[in-house]
């Protein structure tokens, strides 16, 4: 690799994936941590620059710590990022971007690895308004399970994959599709299970780990419970199912490319994604609690609109009443303002 992988979003994922790509020998001086703000650079250089890395699907849960570089934005001494991740939540990606734009160009690599749909249609209308001016966008869909312990101190609790796709580009050519050595290299790590995958076919994972989240994720955070709690209730199922059913009319109803692919319109079907929902949800992450549930628990604002929402929005511009979504979205948005506002 002949420049750093930046990463910004230390947190959770973004801290997995850092320490992931610094134990690979010909990276480890060259990933690179964009915090917040000097306050945070200064709290991670008063733990010595090491992230810790907890292991906890192997015996006795090993820990790893890497040391890292860290950066904030008023000291990036650069003249180009050419390889970025992004694993902020949805929610704060625009704003913790603009700070990096200047050093972004049509040849960098940005790979967003989040829940959700949107992000990146998002940014090409507020951003990268010409293509031709866009970075190489890559979208990660990740299915490990993290949890921050303490500061710069995660646990790696559960053990998933990863998918990435390049995001198609009017005025990119063919040549540039492939997968860059950014994403070469996240497919060295043993852990990680990096797979390169065309773009229709992640975006049918996209949509599959949507409708997860989009069961979960609200419902575990409105009725402030773990995920396995929702299990063996029938109303939690029907509720399930309205969701998901919502869900996939808007696939097919929203996303050209999804309609007209055979392998969608096979896969995602609703009795098949409410298995999976149950499934990853009670079963391999029963005993989390959801992301979402955390970020209302910590009073900070969540990924709904990315998720439930999206689905909301989308529907919107169709004429289609998502209205199992909406309430969804409008409950999540109350939950979230409550706890805000307790002291
Ligand atoms: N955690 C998990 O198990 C899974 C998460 N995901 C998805 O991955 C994505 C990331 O989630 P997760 O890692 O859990 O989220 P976290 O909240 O743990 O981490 C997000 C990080 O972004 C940082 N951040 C926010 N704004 C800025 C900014 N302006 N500049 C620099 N850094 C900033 C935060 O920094 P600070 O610490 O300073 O607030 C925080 O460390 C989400 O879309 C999530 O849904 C997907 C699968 C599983
Ligand atoms: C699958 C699930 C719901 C696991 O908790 C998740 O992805 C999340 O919490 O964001």
């Amino acid at each position: 690799m002949n420049s750093p992988i930046y990463v910004l979003g230390a947190g959770s994922i973004g801290s997995l994936l850092a320490c992931e790509l610094a134990s690979i020998p010909s990276m480890q001086n060259e990933v690179v941590l964009l915090l917040r703000n000097q306050v945070r650079a200064e709290q991670f250089m008063a733990k010595q620059s090491l992230m810790t890395i907890e292991r906890k699907f192997e015996q006795g849960s090993p820990k790893i710590q890497k040391k890292l570089k860290a950066k904030y934005p008023a000291e990036l001494n650069v003249s180009t990022i050419d390889n970025l991740i992004v694993t902020t939540k949805t929610v704060h990606t625009e704003k913790a971007l603009s700070n990096y734009l200047p050093f972004l160009n049509e040849n960098s690599n940005i790979l967003f690895v989040q829940n959700g749909l949107g992000v990146i249609e998002h940014l090409k209308r507020v951003i990268w308004t010409d293509e031709s001016k866009a970075p190489n966008l890559y979208q990660g869909i990740i299915t490990h399970g993290s949890f921050q312990k303490q500061d710069f101190h995660f646990v790696h609790a559960g053990l998933g994959n990863l998918k990435i796709a390049k995001v198609p580009s009017l005025n990119k050519s063919p040549a540039i599709n492939g997968a860059c050595v950014m994403v070469e290299t996240l497919m060295k790590s043993r852990i990680l299970n990096t797979s390169y995958l065309p773009y229709d076919d992640l975006l049918i994972s996209q949509c599959e780990k949507l409708a997860v989240n989009a069961c979960m994720n609200p419902n575990t955070a409105i009725l402030d419970c773990l995920n396995r709690e929702l299990s063996n209730i029938e109303e939690v199922k029907l509720l399930f199912k309205n969701i998901i059913t919502e869900c996939v009319d808007v696939f097919f109803k929203c996303i050209p490319s999804l309609s007209e692919n055979e392998k969608a319109r096979k896969t995602l079907v609703v009795p098949r994604l409410l298995e999976m929902v149950m499934y990853m949800g009670f079963v391999v992450c029963g005993d989390n609690s959801s992301s979402m549930r955390q970020d209302t628990l910590f009073k900070r604002d969540t990924e709904i609109d990315s998720i439930n929402g999206w689905i909301v929005k989308l529907a919107e511009e169709v004429g289609y009443p998502a209205n199992v979504n909406k309430t969804i979205t409008l409950l999540v948005k109350a939950r979230t303002q409550i706890n805000q506002r307790r002291i």
